[in-house]
């Protein structure tokens, strides 16, 4: 077993950090207090394992627990009850450019956190070149840290934590920052250590991200742990949780017809606090395509007050029974807080649908996905035409050919 967290209690002062708030949680707060004062666990009662080569996912909300966890696991701060033990050297990818020094250059800093993860000398400097081809770095690592960029402090982060022989590797939501290109060369860096044998816990707020990866998880709310086992059904009820709370939050307003001509009715084909509120979806070509057309789907959104950097999420689901297609999100890499009326664009280069009636769906949520904002469901018709006939969903570009009287390859 390579980690094994029994009982794990953390204790921290109401209403107190040992940091100023984030713009996030300063947003999050907006005009009250998140927390009165007196003393509150962070964390009670955790206790779980992760085997060699096991990757756990930890899914919850803001203020969950998950970074304090992450952290005690990773030999930061203590734990005011229980206990977390460890098998090997803990590779962590806490926060963005934690343990950076940030007046030493990166390559002085690579040398201290090379060193500080178990290697010699000598092993860092036999590995430099990997980890500066990893992080696409090479140019500014002998500037200061403190003049980098945060996607470069994330990159050379990760190449040093996956280039000191890991066990054990804790992963704080990072598959979220970086391009696309970069973070499908840490998967693939996390898949090969993890077939090395390497335990991943990997905190996200993501549950696709978590049923896609994980093969197990965690939900963590208010520092307890509320269900646990196949990342699917966690995640199942992590969705359903947010649904409920999402109708809770969906107010009483009549009917209304919104500027792309779509009817819009409250909990029938929309949902959400409406905090932010979609005024307007437009399909381009409009709402009827071949397959392997390129599609692009603008959203005309409102917001009242400033919101921390919520996630703009669509999907395209089959009219005769819902079946969801496709479901493509923002990640919330830039942090960046929605202050002003605006659009947000997903440009699908082709879309290789089969033929027939689907709808493209779109909300907006909360950064943690713990509610919607808004939510139009089944509003947005699209119509895929042409393409052969067949069962399934998917109409890619497709040849057959038949070879005979040639050894198999
Ligand atoms: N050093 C600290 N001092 C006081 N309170 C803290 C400290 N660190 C975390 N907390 C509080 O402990 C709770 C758990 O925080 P934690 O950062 O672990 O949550 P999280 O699930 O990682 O949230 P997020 O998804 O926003 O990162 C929160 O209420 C947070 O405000």
């Amino acid at each position: 077993m390579s980690v094994s967290v029994q009982n794990l209690g953390k204790r921290f002062r109401g209403g107190r950090r040992d940091r100023p708030p984030t713009l996030k949680e300063r947003l999050l707060t907006w005009g009250h207090s998140r927390r009165s004062p007196g003393d509150f666990w962070a964390l009670r009662h955790v206790s779980f394992e992760v085997a060699d080569g096991e990757m756990l996912g930890i899914i919850g909300q803001n203020g969950a627990g998950k970074s304090t966890l992450l952290q005690l696991i990773g030999g930061v701060g203590r734990a005011d009850e229980g206990r977390v033990r460890t098998q090997g050297k803990v590779g962590a990818l806490l926060d963005l450019g934690a343990g950076f020094s940030p007046d030493l250059t990166g390559r002085e800093n690579l040398f201290v956190m090379g060193i500080a993860a178990g290697l010699t000398r000598r092993q860092v400097a036999a590995r430099v070149d990997r980890i500066l081809a990893f992080a696409e770095i090479e140019q500014a690592i002998d500037n200061p840290v403190r003049t980098y960029s945060s996607g470069m402090q994330m990159r050379l982060g990760f190449a040093i934590a996956v280039h000191t022989d890991p066990q054990v590797l804790l992963v704080d939501e990072f598959l979220s920052v970086g391009d696309l290109a970069f973070q499908s060369k840490c998967l693939e860096r996390i898949r090969a250590l993890k077939s090395d044998g390497c335990a991943i816990l990997l905190v996200s707020h993501s549950p696709e991200q978590i049923a896609g990866l994980c093969d197990r998880a965690i939900w963590l709310r208010q520092g307890e742990v509320v269900s646990e086992g196949p990342p699917e059904m966690v995640t199942q009820r992590y969705r359903e949780e947010m649904r409920q709370e999402t109708k809770r939050r969906t107010p009483q307003r009549a009917p209304e017809r919104s500027a792309s001509g779509a009817m819009l009715e409250m909990e029938h084909n929309r949902f959400g606090s409406l905090e932010a509120e979609i005024l307007e979806v437009r399909l381009h070509p409009c709402g009827s395509l071949e397959p392997g057309e390129a599609l692009r789907i603008e959203i005309g959104f409102r917001v009242d007050r400033p919101l921390p950097s919520p996630r703009f999420n669509v999907s395209i689901s089959r009219a005769a029974d819902g079946f969801i297609c496709l479901d493509l999100s923002t990640g919330h890499a830039s942090e960046q807080a929605l202050i002003d009326n605006g659009t947000a664009v997903l440009s699908l280069q082709r879309l290789d649908l089969a033929s027939g009636a689907y709808f493209v769906n779109v909300g907006i949520f909360r950064t943690d996905w713990r509610y919607a904002y808004d939510y139009h469901w089944h509003v947005y018709p699209l119509q895929i035409t042409g393409g052969s006939a067949g069962e399934g969903v998917l109409a890619p570009p497709f040849a057959w050919q038949l070879e005979q009287g040639a050894p198999p390859r």
